[in-house]
């Protein structure tokens, strides 16, 4: 759902021509009223609409299928059969509990068989599912599926390491977690020393 393309109706129209609809900046400004805060003050007259386009850009990744980013593979590279690893991509996403943000970076390898991708696409591949509400396990398993059934390799690797907002600046408050997930499929998980060989490429 893009608010900027449907709805409408009652939006108004700012100096960027951005529509956000009236609701949407009604329910940033009850939130705003909640937690003490008077919406109508000039440093916050504008904030709902910031806010609500804000949260578009944050959940962008709704408007793609990552996996198409491995469609196209090239063939001149089709015999390569040794890891390729892309490692520490950084990362923005945000908790689907809190809505805090989810910062770190992920290490993506796979063992071709076949089909070898552009290495950015490896990385787009994260960012569009990390532009949506996730919890860092399902982020882990989307990003590994994804190369998985695309590429069709012999092993896919995926670990990420990230900090929770939602831990450090409320609830607990304990700064300097990492919070680290892996998902290997193929050889990496059933070879004990293909598994060994990645996790020490990536560094653990
Ligand atoms: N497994 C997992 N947990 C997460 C992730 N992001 C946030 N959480 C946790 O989700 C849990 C939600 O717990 P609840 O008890 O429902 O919510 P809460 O009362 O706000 O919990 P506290 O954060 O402990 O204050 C918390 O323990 C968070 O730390 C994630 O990516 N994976
Ligand atoms: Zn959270």
């Amino acid at each position: 759902m893009n608010f900027f393309c449907n709805d409408l109706e009652g939006a108004e129209l700012d100096q960027g021509a951005e529509l956000v609809p009236d609701e949407v900046q009604e329910a940033v400004r009850t939130l705003l009223r909640w937690v003490g805060e008077n919406p109508e003050r000039e440093g916050l007259r504008d904030t709902p609409r910031r806010y609500a386009k804000a949260w578009l850009e944050y959940c962008q990744g709704y408007e793609e299928d990552p996996g198409a980013h491995l469609a196209r593979t090239f063939e001149e590279v089709a015999g390569y059969d040794e890891i390729v690893l892309l490692k520490d991509i950084p990362f923005h996403s945000h908790c689907e509990h809190h809505l805090a943000p989810i910062t770190g970076k992920a290490s993506i390898a796979y063992l071709p068989k076949n089909r070898v991708v552009g290495i950015s696409k490896l990385a787009r591949v994260l960012h569009g599912y990390a532009r949506r509400l996730q919890i860092q396990e399902r982020l882990t398993a989307e990003v590994a599926q994804a190369i998985w059934d695309h590429l069709q390799p012999a092993g896919v690797a995926v670990v990420i390491e990230a900090q929770h907002g939602c831990m450090t600046g409320r609830g607990v408050k304990t700064p300097g977690v990492g919070m680290v997930t892996s998902r290997l499929r193929g050889c990496f998980l059933d070879d004990k020393s293909s598994r060994a060989e990645i996790l020490s490429l990536m560094g653990y």
